[in-house]
């Protein structure tokens, strides 16, 4: 079974370092901050936009919110200086698929970009809705964050989450989002979207519960990337798990989804080679961040 995934998303793997970790010091991404708002509230997410983030390396920190009309110029720039960048991707700083913005960056990408692998990240809430959409539009690698799928675990995770129109707390938040989250994974993989499953590691949370997602996700994910803990906002008496729990873990789940080890939890504006760690920063002066009051919390 793996290894009929790996010859069918063969044109991912070659080129996207983020489903192959031998091209981490070949191939570089880039990613486009356009989406900071979210419709979850996890209790481990701290989203941090302006200069006073500059200096942290870390998911949901960007230098400033890019709008879609900047992104043509922006890349143009970049990929003169950098013709390595093979992958956009958007990577929040909140959540993609929440974010207008997000699909008509992935109009521009697709239009005038057309050679870049287009990317993104989300929770999965509204997958089931615009699955279809993403496909249409060309993208073809999507990362779905699922830190369980049982709602009582979830619970311990995200506070509430915010759906077509409603708040839902608790179990019943988690239900709703656990079975989107499933049903919009396998629409992808209709749609032969290769999927990668992000399980952010809680040790004292959802440790005993990881390998349960890998065999949810064996038949309609592509491959699998635990994460350590980075304890901050409501979690940040929690502690990270050590090397070897994470080592153990990924060999457990291995048997059913195929593990990626080498992420370096980036910001939603790096760029550049992973290895190097690079965001925006200078450019960011030119341009400024705006409507700060759409975020969720
Ligand atoms: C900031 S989110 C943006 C994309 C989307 N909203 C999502 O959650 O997948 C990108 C990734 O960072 C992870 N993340 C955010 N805060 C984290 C933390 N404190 N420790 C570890 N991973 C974290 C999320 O779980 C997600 O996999
Ligand atoms: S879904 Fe992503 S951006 Fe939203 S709170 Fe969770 S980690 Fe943060
Ligand atoms: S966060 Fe991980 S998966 Fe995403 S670009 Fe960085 S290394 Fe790749």
């Amino acid at each position: 079974m793996k290894e009929d995934k790996m010859s069918k998303f063969a044109h991912i793997t070659s080129v996207h370092p983020c489903y192959n970790e031998k091209l981490h010091h070949k191939i570089g991404r880039v990613h486009l901050p356009v989406a900071p708002k979210c419709n979850i509230a996890c209790r481990f997410c701290k989203r941090s936009i302006g200069d006073e983030s500059v200096c942290e390396d870390r998911p949901g920190v960007s230098h400033h919110i890019m709008k879609p009309a900047e992104v043509e110029n922006y890349l143009n720039d970049l990929l003169e200086k950098s013709p390595n960048i093979k992958v956009a991707g958007i990577a929040g700083p909140g959540d993609s698929l929440f974010n207008e913005e997000t699909f008509e960056t992935l109009e521009v990408l697709k239009e005038k970009f057309p050679d870049l692998v287009r990317c993104l990240s989300t929770n999965g809430l509204l997958l089931p809705k615009y699955a279809e959409r993403l496909a249409e539009l060309g993208v073809k690698t999507v990362t779905v964050t699922v830190n369980a799928v049982d709602p009582k675990i979830q619970a311990q995770i995200v506070d509430w989450i915010y759906y077509e129109g409603k708040v839902y707390r608790g179990e019943e938040g988690a239900e709703i989002l656990i079975k989107n989250q499933i049903e919009g994974v396998k629409k992808l993989a209709e749609f032969d979207v290769a999927v990668k499953i992000n399980t952010v590691l809680i040790p004292e949370i959802n440790m005993d519960h990881i390998v349960e997602i890998a065999k949810t996700f064996e038949k309609d994910a592509f491959v699998h990337n635990v994460i350590p803990l980075i304890p901050m906002y409501k979690m940040e008496n929690l502690r990270k798990p050590t090397c070897d729990e994470i080592s153990n873990i990924r060999d457990t789940a291995e048997e059913y989804l195929h593990q990626f080890r080498a992420c370096q939890q980036c910001r939603a504006d790096a760029v550049g080679l992973v290895t190097e760690h690079k965001h925006l920063e200078e450019k960011g002066k030119e341009l400024n961040i705006y409507d700060l009051k759409h975020f969720s919390h």
